[in-house]
């Protein structure tokens, strides 16, 4: 269940439509990245791929199944979502917050297995925090938290990853780690979504480029097709130029302050 895929999906909060008329697809093992400008419904629409927005019109296909008739805890057993933001509060330890993410494989009276913990210490080093197993989230850095933010969803093994803008509190170094995992994960036929403000992210890792735009029209394609200077341009109503870099084999984005 690593394909996911929208028909005329649309989601609105109380009577403010935000999602309109989506419709997505996404393959085993694809990478595809989300951009859009602020407040659109990126993230709105990342609640609804993850199954925690229920009341979409439209249908969301999860293999064969439609998303919400799909139980929580099978569901869990297939996708994860990282959130946007680095606000998780919790006094657990970091291991302990990591074992949560193990919930989907056990009842709630449980113990914790060798093969949790295995799955948790491969992924504190897969997400770099090794030295923190023992530190409260709470005493930990912005972009701490949001690494074990993705760490638990990659505890969670699951075979379609939603990721809500993960590397928005991360320095360079460790926006190429996540990075690195997420094509790891794609290599793995593992499927992921993820949002971004950074062109250039999906550039270095999208199979496929979706486009939230103005009135909530969707447009997908491949990264070559979207990533233009027109599309950029208009989607963020501020010139968006695009450069060749020799050293990076790619193309780079930015814009100006004038
Ligand atoms: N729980 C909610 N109740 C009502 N309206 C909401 C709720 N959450 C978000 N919205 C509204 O829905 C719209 C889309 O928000 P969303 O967070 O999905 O945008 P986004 O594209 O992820 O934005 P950003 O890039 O700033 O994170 C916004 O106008 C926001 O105010």
């Amino acid at each position: 269940m690593s394909e996911i895929a929208t028909k005329k999906l649309s989601f609105a909060y109380d009577q403010k439509k935000i999602i309109d008329n989506v419709d997505l697809s996404i393959s085993d093992g694809q990478i595809l990245v989300i951009l859009g400008p602020n407040g659109i419904g990126k993230s709105t629409l990342l609640s609804c791929l993850s199954g925690l927005h229920k009341s979409y019109s439209g249908s969301i296909q999860l293999g064969d199944q439609e998303l919400r008739t799909i139980p929580k805890k099978v569901l869990s057993h297939h996708v994860a979502l990282v959130s946007q933001g680095v606000n998780v509060k919790s006094s657990l330890k970091l291991t302990d917050y990591l074992l949560l993410g193990r919930s989907a494989f056990h009842s709630i009276f449980s113990q914790p297995n060798q093969n949790d913990q295995l799955q948790v210490d491969r992924v504190l080093t897969q997400i770099g925090l090794e030295d923190y197993r023992d530190i409260s989230l709470q005493d930990m850095s912005g972009g701490q938290k949001q690494l074990a933010q993705i760490g638990r969803a990659l505890v969670q093994e699951p075979q379609l990853l939603i990721m809500d803008e993960p590397t928005s509190a991360l320095d360079y170094k460790n926006q190429i780690l996540v990075l690195k995992l997420i094509k790891a994960l794609s290599d793995n036929n593992i499927s992921i979504i993820i949002s971004t403000h950074d062109p250039n992210q999906a550039m270095m890792v999208g199979d496929l480029v979706g486009l939230l735009i103005d009135n909530q029209t969707y447009i997908q394609g491949s990264t070559e097709e979207i990533l233009t200077e027109k599309y950029l341009s208009d989607l963020y109503k501020t010139p968006i130029v695009s450069t060749y870099n020799q050293q990076l084999h790619r193309n780079i984005f930015g814009t100006r302050m004038d």
